[in-house]
């Protein structure tokens, strides 16, 4: 079974939908909207044409296991197609067939997950020569592209809080450019725990990885082992660190170069909050990159509850 001609649309009209948000409509077709209930398998086909042969024109960014195309579905809808370069383990471009089942694996959790600031994973193929995951189009963009604008928006975190309490997953890649942003500056988290495993050396120690590893906490980095929603909670602090400071999480031009052992100093100096709006939340940010004991990080929830409080609603 494959293609587009078999995927389960189905219609509802604005009016039925507005009060329901179980079921996030995924493409708008005039006022009326074709909502996709479950990810289904794409053949290669499918997605030759929905991205003109992933031509240079449809490509959208790259990153380090994959390029992202924009792809034009049947509905006339546009989504994201994002082709996986590399396989998740080892340094080898071959896919094995447990790389393959590990891919499937990811599929069929993120096909469960359902929250309004989560990026929903639409499609997906995995042949021979082609690994491909279809997601909602960010129309406006990632939060690490347009930092400065309407920052206080997409850092309330409702996305990881679900996955952390309600799916009881941890995402394994929080990141600014793991933070997409659609109409209105909502925000929704990308990329959970899809073959975002970094390398390691033969100690268990992740290779430093310059960005990638500025946004993992320290006891991952020198042994290895995490608890991994502390270390989500961690990477959200790093998030926060970016949108509080406007810097990157890795700079060579900042000494030193990570974003947390620059920022951190500087915010508990004392005195900042006169200066700083509390509403961009500096104490909860340090709360999350708590550097010794990763227990004493915040959970999603609290953190979530806490930026409502500032921000409101
Ligand atoms: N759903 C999406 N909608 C629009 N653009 C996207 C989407 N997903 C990714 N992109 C764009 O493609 C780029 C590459 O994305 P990708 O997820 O492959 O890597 P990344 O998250 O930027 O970096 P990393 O290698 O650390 O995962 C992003 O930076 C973003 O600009």
């Amino acid at each position: 079974m494959g293609g587009w001609s078999v995927l389960s649309f189905f219609r509802r009209t604005k009016a039925a939908d507005s009060s329901s948000t179980s079921n996030t409509p995924v493409f708008a077709v005039n006022t009326t909207e074709l909502v996709l209930t479950v990810p289904e398998l794409m053949t290669a086909r499918d997605l030759n044409k929905a991205t003109r042969s992933f031509s240079a024109a449809r490509l959208v960014g790259r990153g380090r296991n994959a390029a992202v195309y924009m792809a034009t579905l049947p509905s006339g809808a546009v989504a994201a197609a994002k082709w996986l370069e590399t396989p998740p383990f080892g340094s080898s471009s071959t896919w094995s067939a447990s790389d393959d089942a590990f891919l499937r694996q990811q599929v069929s959790v993120l096909s469960t997950l359902r929250h309004d600031n989560l990026g929903r994973l639409l499609g997906y193929a995995v042949a021979p020569d082609l690994r491909v995951l279809v997601f909602e189009f960010a129309t406006m963009g990632t939060l690490h592209d347009v930092l400065h604008a309407r920052a206080d928006r997409a850092g309330r975190g409702g996305g990881l809080q679900y996955l952390h309490e309600a799916a009881a997953v941890s995402h394994g890649g929080v990141r600014s450019t793991n933070v997409l942003l659609f109409e209105g500056l909502r925000a929704k988290i990308a990329d959970y725990d899809v073959l975002d495993q970094l390398p390691r050396d033969d100690t268990g120690c992740v290779i430093n990885f310059g960005t990638a590893s500025a946004y993992l906490p320290p006891e991952y980095l020198m042994t290895g082992r995490r608890i991994p929603l502390k270390c989500d909670v961690y990477s959200f602090g790093v998030v926060l660190l970016e949108i509080l400071t406007g810097r990157a999480s890795w700079d060579a031009t900042m000494d030193p170069h990570g974003l947390v052992d620059w920022a951190t100093p500087l915010l508990r100096k004392g005195g900042v909050e006169q200066w700083i709006d509390p509403k961009l939340g500096t104490h909860i940010a340090l709360q999350c990159v708590h550097y010794y004991r990763p227990r004493s990080r915040p959970t999603m929830g609290a953190i979530a509850r806490l930026i409502s409080g500032i921000v409101g609603d």
